[in-house]
């Protein structure tokens, strides 16, 4: 599991430290250079004769940088400082000027960005100390006009083979450090060295994606182990762990029961899909409550499926349900006051999850799966009046919005997933690849995490804090869900950013399906 902290957090961990006299820095920057070197090395071939640019701003991020630029130079590479404040780190300027490191004061150029730019345009790899954890809010200039002419320079030079690589010390300057957000000009990253811990920004959407492959650095900061993560991203053993794998004494009530009030005439394939994904989950049984169509389709499409009324362990109600029939949507209302009757958990997906537009209180442990259309709308019915686009700019926000607002876990659907309860830590998964964005991939969703639910209906429901488990359990979802796509899509099992990697292929939300247990049997191996 990689677990992220908030800025303050990391700062109240490192005050005592440095007062103590610890060289936190010094183990940073020679963590960072040891990083710029394997990826030269890595890239190019070689460390010594290598260019080097140190982007240096005017707190600790930039004296990382310089300290691991007097590193680099003794290595061999040739290391310049492009100093951008007037308020550099003295010291390790002066450790800079020292080791042979080229400082260049720009401030005072009559084009600045202009000339990093030129600098930067000699050099094999750039090493942004510009902002870290200190930066509040969008980039000010001067340091966000550079940022934008490097990123654009950047842009332009990722078409051919000499492109520099760019590595971000502990954030890529310009994200928000705390939300993900990405406020104005980022430069983006290759690999980002986070200090001590990662910071939710490099977890969470839309900044996430900047970061490039994230390298955490251990400077011994063992308290964080028991503070609270801001943020967390599960990894195959953590989804593992929580997967439910059936003894020799389980039968199919002890597996789970799953409640599934899904698809309508309009969309009868929502039933279908989202019938397939809890089966492929693997659990005892699927009882589907539904019309008769879509429940001669389900029957037809999965023939092990219970068409009728009785004891279940986890509801998933609403996929492919039209909020405007208002008998069904009665039912579905129906069905989570008996959940939340009996301490059960609920999926709330598409047609139920306009059950939350009133002002209803979620007793039960309940999980709404919304897209990012869904949540505005959602947000919006209940007197927050937010447009699709501010979900998108920043989806962990708006999903702890509505989680505070509703009571229940929000798993908001997007490129990289976030799970947020009212409390604790948020969620971010992203192991899926763009072929899921299709239709019926969340009908999909819905299913896997109404197995992995059922499968803990009945702990949760004995449980002393029943919602606890449930963003863990959703993010596992979302995992599997979106390792089968990548399998079903022919890209390696795990996300990276490998430009030269394949680029997979077209896929459907039936395909997703059907790599379930393939992706799960890599999971659980
Ligand atoms: N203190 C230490 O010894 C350690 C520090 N570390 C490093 O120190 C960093 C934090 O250092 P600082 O607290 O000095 O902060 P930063 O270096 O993140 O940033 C502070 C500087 O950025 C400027 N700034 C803030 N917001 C800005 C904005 N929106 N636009 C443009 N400029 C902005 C400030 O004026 C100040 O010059 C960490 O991110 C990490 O890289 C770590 O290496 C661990 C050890
Ligand atoms: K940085």
């Amino acid at each position: 599991m990689i677990r992220a902290h908030s800025a303050a957090t990391v700062r109240e961990v490192e005050e005592p430290r440095l007062a103590a006299g610890e060289p936190l820095m010094a183990h940073a920057a020679f963590a960072l250079a040891t990083h710029v070197a394997r990826e030269l090395r890595d890239r190019t071939g070689r460390v010594a004769g290598s260019v080097v640019l140190l982007l240096v701003g005017g707190g600790n991020n930039g004296g990382d940088a310089l300290y691991a630029g007097t590193h680099l130079a003794r290595r061999g590479c040739q290391v310049h400082a492009a100093v951008v404040s007037d308020r550099a780190h003295e010291a390790g300027l002066a450790a800079a000027r020292a080791s042979g490191v080229r400082v260049h004061e720009l401030l005072a150029a009559p084009d600045l960005p202009g000339a990093v730019v030129d600098l930067a345009g000699r050099c094999h790899v750039w090493v942004d100390g510009l902002t870290g954890i200190g930066a509040r809010g969008p980039l000010r200039e001067p340091v966000a006009g550079i940022v934008a002419a490097l990123a654009e320079e950047r842009a332009a030079w990722s078409s051919l083979l000499a492109e520099p690589i760019v590595v971000a010390v502990d954030v890529p300057s310009g994200i928000g450090v705390d939300d993900g957000t990405v406020p104005g000009p980022v430069l983006p990253a290759d690999v980002t060295v986070s200090m001590g811990t990662a910071k939710p920004g490099l977890l969470l959407p839309p900044a996430a994606a900047l970061a490039g492959r994230l390298e955490v650095v251990d400077l011994g900061l063992t308290e964080l182990a028991d503070r609270e993560p801001a943020a967390c991203s599960l990894g195959r053993s953590d989804v593992a762990a929580l997967w439910p794998v059936p003894g020799p004494e389980d039968h199919k009530y002890t597996r789970g029961v799953l409640g599934l009030v899904a698809g309508s005439r309009t969309y009868p394939g929502a039933a279908v899909l989202c019938a397939a994904g809890a089966l492929r989950t693997g659990l005892g049984m699927v009882r589907y409550l539904g019309p008769e169509v879509p429940t001669s389709l389900v029957r037809a499409a999965h023939p092990e499926i219970v068409t009728v009324p009785g004891r279940v362990q986890a509801w998933v109600l609403g996929p492919g349900v039209d909020p405007r029939d208002a008998a069904r949507t009665a039912e579905l209302a129906d069905h989570l006051d008996e959940a939340a009757g009996q301490g059960l958990p609920a999926v709330l997906d598409a047609g139920a999850l306009t059950l939350l537009h009133d002002d209803v209180d979620l007793a039960g442990p309940t999980v709404l799966t919304p897209h990012a259309g869904e949540l505005a709308e959602l947000l919006t019915a209940r007197g927050e009046h937010t447009p699709r686009r501010d979900v998108e700019a920043a989806p962990a926000r708006h999903a702890r919005l509505a989680a505070e607002i509703t009571g229940g876990t929000v798993l908001l659907k997007g490129a990289r997933t976030v799970v947020a309860a009212p409390e604790g830590p948020l969620h971010a998964q992203g192991d899926a690849t763009g072929w899921l964005a299709t239709a019926g991939a969340g009908d999909v969703l819905a299913g896997v995490l109404g197995a992995l639910l059922a499968a803990y209906g009945d702990a949760i429901a004995e449980a002393v804090h029943p919602a606890a488990s449930l963003a863990p359990l959703a993010a596992a979802a979302a995992s599997a869900h979106g390792h089968a796509a990548r399998l079903a899509a022919g890209l390696p099992f795990d996300a990276d950013d490998d430009p030269a990697g394949p680029i997979g292929v077209p896929i459907t939300a039936s395909d997703v399906a059907d790599a379930l247990p393939g992706a799960l049997s890599t999971i659980l191996d």
